[in-house]
């Protein structure tokens, strides 16, 4: 029996419960669909674009290794699936279930017209199975953290299968080059050329290259001059890799691997939070702060623009802005502060920070990207309160973001660390750098003023 394979952000051979589900039927047809229609405005941005390219690529490649290949098609899921089945004699397919709202709603689609299997295994355990004593899902990261613990080891990975079987006559595909997905004029993507490689062996080198340093993930996590932290979140996104690969393979390691099992686990969380609000890229998890006035027209607009741009006259801001414009991806403790700056000293509305990552990270993901905004706003179901406001110029002092600020602003690269935090209260701002936008009494002031008139 012919089986259609329903390939999303699940791009690899390892650890697939749903090839290897598709793979004991008989021969299998493989098929990413380029989909803009299903997630409406969320379709993937420009760096994800990027990204899946190299991705596709990667994967057809493995496929071929193994007597199959990917097809290519475009256009709404359900009607390309119900298309390909027809042509192809397949009455099955088989998926990893995904928790985007649109993509819920497409698997039920599919599910009404065609034989659809979904399977479990982009997650550490399946979104929406870790529950409360009462039955309910968790709200709140740490009990979430505590009763995910209670499941784990996750399953241990499947290994990949050996050789897929071929359909007698391979269904028509697109060319991935027509797709167009990489920048042409201008080309943006030379410096995620020289950070990243997509696809299933870039992860797995990237996971290798980690190992030595899971010891000292604790710490080193929270210093953007170090590379403390995995950089798996894009090959976590996309599915090169399984969480539970990850698992096994850290928990092996030397040292304690908890802290950075606990990252990964807030993977799962955001999934979780979706699960229950799926408008959550939109709207507020505090319905109280839904009246506060942030800023519009040409000043607050000339402030988002200088944002983007790096041009705040914070050091750390714009270096992790320059971060993210160069590479698609940023710092975790340098996403905070960004975001942190945007919505707090620049009383703008998350949703246009979260609309400017989701444009421009490698790993934008609808859950965690609409989680950590909400959390560093003040607006989610599990935030600090919104008059916790960051200091930029501490913070970036406490982290020791000195090598971190040069690597990325080679306007201040010659400071020394005394000035390179604040050059403008060092007295010592190059003129081809910008003053800052807003001071940072001012700007927290602006701040609790605008909550006081929702309180
Ligand atoms: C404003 C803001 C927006 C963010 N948007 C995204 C996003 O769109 N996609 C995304 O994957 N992460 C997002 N994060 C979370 C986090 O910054 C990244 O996952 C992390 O920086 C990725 O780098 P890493 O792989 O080296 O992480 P590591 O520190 O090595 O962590 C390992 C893995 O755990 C997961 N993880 C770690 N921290 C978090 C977290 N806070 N929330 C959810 N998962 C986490 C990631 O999959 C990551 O690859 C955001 C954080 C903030 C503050």
């Amino acid at each position: 029996m012919t089986t259609i394979l329903w390939l999303r952000r699940d791009l690899r051979l390892t650890d697939q419960a749903a090839l290897i589900a598709a793979a004991q039927e008989g021969p299998v047809i493989p098929v990413y669909i380029l989909d803009d229609e299903t997630p409406k405005h969320r379709s993937m941005g420009a760096a994800s674009r990027w990204w899946l390219h190299h991705s596709l690529a990667a994967l057809d490649s493995s496929l071929r290794d193994q007597g199959s290949r990917l097809i290519l098609r475009r256009g709404k899921s359900e009607a390309v699936l119900t298309a390909l089945a027809r042509e192809t004699g397949a009455i099955r397919v088989h998926c990893l279930r995904h928790y985007e709202p649109w993509w819920r709603n497409a698997e039920r689609a599919v599910g009404q017209a065609l034989d659809l299997v979904c399977h479990d295994g982009n997650y550490l355990a399946p979104p929406g199975s870790v529950i409360t004593g009462a039955g309910q899902p968790y709200r709140i990261y740490t009990p979430f953290w505590r009763a995910l613990q209670e499941r784990m080891p996750p399953p241990t990975p499947l290994p990949a299968p050996q050789g897929i079987a071929a359909p007698k006559i391979w269904p028509e595909s697109d060319s991935l080059a027509e797709w167009k997905l990489l920048p042409e004029k201008p080309d943006w993507a030379e410096g995620f050329r020289e950070e990243w490689r997509p696809g299933e062996a870039g992860a797995r080198e990237r996971l290798e290259d980690f190992l030595p340093r899971v010891a000292a993930y604790a710490i080193a996590r929270n210093l953007p001059s170090d590379e403390g932290s995995s950089r798996l979140s894009p090959h976590l996104h996309f599915g090169e890799i399984s969480p539970a690969t990850i698992w096994h393979r850290v928990a092996g390691a030397e040292g304690d691997p908890t802290a950075f099992l606990k990252e990964i686990a807030w993977r799962d969380y955001a999934q979780n939070v979706i699960l229950q609000f799926p408008d959550y890229g939109t709207r507020n998890g505090r319905t109280a702060l839904d009246g506060l006035r942030w800023r519009t027209g040409t000043a607050a607009d000339a402030d988002l623009r200088a944002w983007q741009q790096g041009r705040t006259g914070y050091p750390i801001v714009d270096a992790g802005m320059r971060q993210l414009w160069t590479t698609g991806w940023m710092h975790n403790r340098v996403r905070m502060i960004t975001a942190s700056f945007l919505v707090k000293h620049l009383l703008i509305d998350w949703r246009l920070g979260e609309a400017w990552f989701w444009d421009c990270l490698v790993d934008a993901d609808y859950a965690s990207n609409s989680v950590n905004w909400q959390w560093t706003a003040g607006t989610g179901v599990d935030s600090n309160m919104f008059v916790r406001i960051m200091a930029p110029l501490s913070q970036s002092e406490k982290f020791a973001a000195g090598g971190y600020i040069r690597a990325w602003v080679p306007e201040l690269a010659h400071l020394p660390d005394a000035a390179i935090h604040d050059p403008e209260a060092a007295g010592c701002r190059p003129d081809n750098y910008p003053a800052k936008i807003i001071g940072h009494r001012e700007g927290r002031a602006r701040a609790l003023e605008a909550l006081k008139k929702v309180q």
